[in-house]
């Protein structure tokens, strides 16, 4: 699907991967994140349990409140303290509210939120900003400078300016060209 990618994040950097949809920035996150193994080629990720992988889906329980849901994450990663994290994604005055009953926005923050309270440094972001409005997206951008600020990194496929000062990778170029296969025709590829 993709060839001849080549690049690092240092820890405080983040890469913002770009390209028309299904040129793979997916299936590139999926793979470094470790979902599934890749063609050929190479990952090295120093500390796979550093790793955290937010993906379309929100991952969010209908039936708990905004902050039993950020809890439970925030328990499952030795974290105990969500206060900070309902700040940073505008989400206090909505702690007590069934998850399910959220908009859309609101959903995705409490998605995005999840990342902040696994204490995990390294962040894979697919379409992060989906159904966010401006000031949402400028609210999860300072998350993201925070995160880098601290040291922390992040590989963000994403359509949308978030208004952060990082290395931007088109993968238009890198999309792999058919090949012919021993023993087959090109034109069946
Ligand atoms: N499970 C799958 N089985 C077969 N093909 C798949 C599968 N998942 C994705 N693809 C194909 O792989 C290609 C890359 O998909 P991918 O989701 O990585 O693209 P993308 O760049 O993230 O696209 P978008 O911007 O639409 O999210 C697409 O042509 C897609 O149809």
């Amino acid at each position: 699907m993709l060839e001849g990618v080549n690049f690092a994040v240092a820890p405080g950097e983040a890469v913002v991967l770009t390209g028309p949809n299904g040129v793979g920035k997916t299936t590139l996150l999926r793979t470094i994140a470790g979902l599934q193994p890749p063609y050929d080629g190479k990952i090295v990720v120093p500390d796979v349990e550093a790793m955290t992988y937010a993906g379309h889906a929100d991952g969010i329980k209908a039936a708990l409140s905004v902050a039993e849901n950020l809890m439970f994450w925030a328990r499952v990663h030795g974290q105990r303290d969500i206060s900070g994290t309902l700040e940073d994604f505008a989400l206090t005055d909505l702690a007590s509210r069934p998850a399910g009953q959220l908009s859309a926005g609101q959903k995705r923050r409490l998605g995005l939120a999840r990342l902040r309270v696994t204490g995990r440094t390294i962040w894979l972001l697919d379409e992060p900003t989906v159904s966010l409005d401006k000031g949402s997206v400028d609210l999860f951008g300072q998350v993201v400078r925070r995160h880098l600020a601290g040291g922390g990194l992040a590989v963000i496929a994403s359509h949308i300016d978030m208004g952060l000062d990082v290395r931007v990778i088109d993968l238009t170029p890198y999309r792999a060209r058919a090949k012919v296969a021993r023993g087959y025709d090109e034109v069946f590829l």
